[in-house]
């Protein structure tokens, strides 16, 4: 259970480039041992939030605290005490994997003797053994990212800010990975992780949903749910795009998405199925309408007004 104890906290929080506001005027609390989801569009901000929550990036205005320290002020103080990890593989491609972590071991000032004890540990907690000889760089995806991830907790940081780990493996590393997560969150660590993945989302303890730099949605995804302004029809249809532009302007209409192979729309209540039936109908399109749960797709469609993009 998540205490109330917050670990980050961030008001007025804004980021300028030039002409660009890519955060603007966010408030951000996050508690101890939450496991906080960060989604939004690409180019709403995400990365640029955690740049800034990391003292990486100077904020053009606002507050930031996180684990007590003011940043940017005490960003040095700060490091020692996060890991941060991207989807850019960030270690070293021509050294070993264990030579990645001692050199990491050194940079965070570890004795000898307590870095071999934990980067023991943490190649067998990681199922890197094997491949602790192993250059980098020849790594499969899924390894390069836990080994980015033992590097991140090497030095057992209370903070974990993730931006985007998975985009860049299989469904089942990604598991495996969120496994190791939650196994973070059990120990204490508190998780910010940002995600494209709808199944990711879902798993949060809580969501915080981003949009042209603004903070639209935060809640539990139960809160988040329940919170939703109407309910889902689902279209299943042979030309889902054709039925999209047919049902576009529909006043019944709250929001709509494609999701696969059907449309997902959002409606206020059943009467907007005799308007839509007859719209389809109009642009002699068949289709099947029925009705369907809410999920966080729903959510981040209402909240966005955009399609979930997740990388391909
Ligand atoms: N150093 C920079 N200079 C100028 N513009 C920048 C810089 N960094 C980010 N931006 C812009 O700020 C906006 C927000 O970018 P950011 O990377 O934070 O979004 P994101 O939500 O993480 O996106 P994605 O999901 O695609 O990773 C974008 O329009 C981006 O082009």
């Amino acid at each position: 259970m998540a205490s109330t104890e917050a670990v980050i906290q961030a008001s007025g929080l804004t980021k300028r480039f030039g002409q660009l506001t890519a955060v603007d005027d966010l408030d951000l609390r996050v508690r101890r041992a939450e496991v906080f989801g960060f989604l939004g569009p690409n180019g709403s901000g995400k990365s640029t939030t955690i740049r800034m929550l990391c003292g990486l990036l100077l904020p053009s205005a606002g507050e930031i605290e996180v684990l007590g320290c003011q940043i940017p002020r005490d960003a040095e103080a700060l490091k020692r005490r996060i890991g941060y990890m991207t989807q850019k593989f960030s270690l070293y491609e021509d050294l070993s994997v264990l030579e990645n972590l001692q050199f990491l071991a050194t940079v965070q000032g570890l004795d000898k003797g307590a870095a071999r004890q934990r980067i023991a540990e943490l190649l067998e907690r990681y199922w890197l053994s094997e491949q602790r000889q192993q250059m980098a760089g020849t790594l499969s995806g899924g390894q390069k990212q836990r080994l980015a991830l033992a590097g991140a907790v090497l030095h057992k940081p209370d903070l974990l800010l993730l931006d985007e780990p998975t985009s860049a493996v299989d469904p089942q590393s990604r598991r495996e990975f969120w496994e190791s997560l939650f196994e973070l969150a059990d120990a204490g660590t508190t998780l910010l992780v940002s995600t494209h993945y709808m199944d990711e989302a879902e798993r949060c303890t809580r969501l915080g949903i981003l949009d042209a730099g603004r903070l639209v949605a935060d809640g539990s995804p139960r809160e988040l749910l329940d919170a939703l302004p109407g309910q889902p029809l689902l279209i299943e249809c042979a030309q889902p795009r054709q039925a999209q532009r047919a049902l576009h302007g529909c006043e019944q209409v709250l929001a709509m998405a494609q999701i696969g192979a059907a449309l997902r729309v959002m409606v206020n209540d059943e009467t907007a199925r005799q308007p839509i039936e007859q719209r389809l109908h109009a642009a002699q399109i068949e289709a099947r309408i029925s009705r369907t749960e809410a999920n966080l797709e729903d959510v981040f469609v209402a909240v966005t007004r955009q399609p979930v993009q997740a990388p391909a």
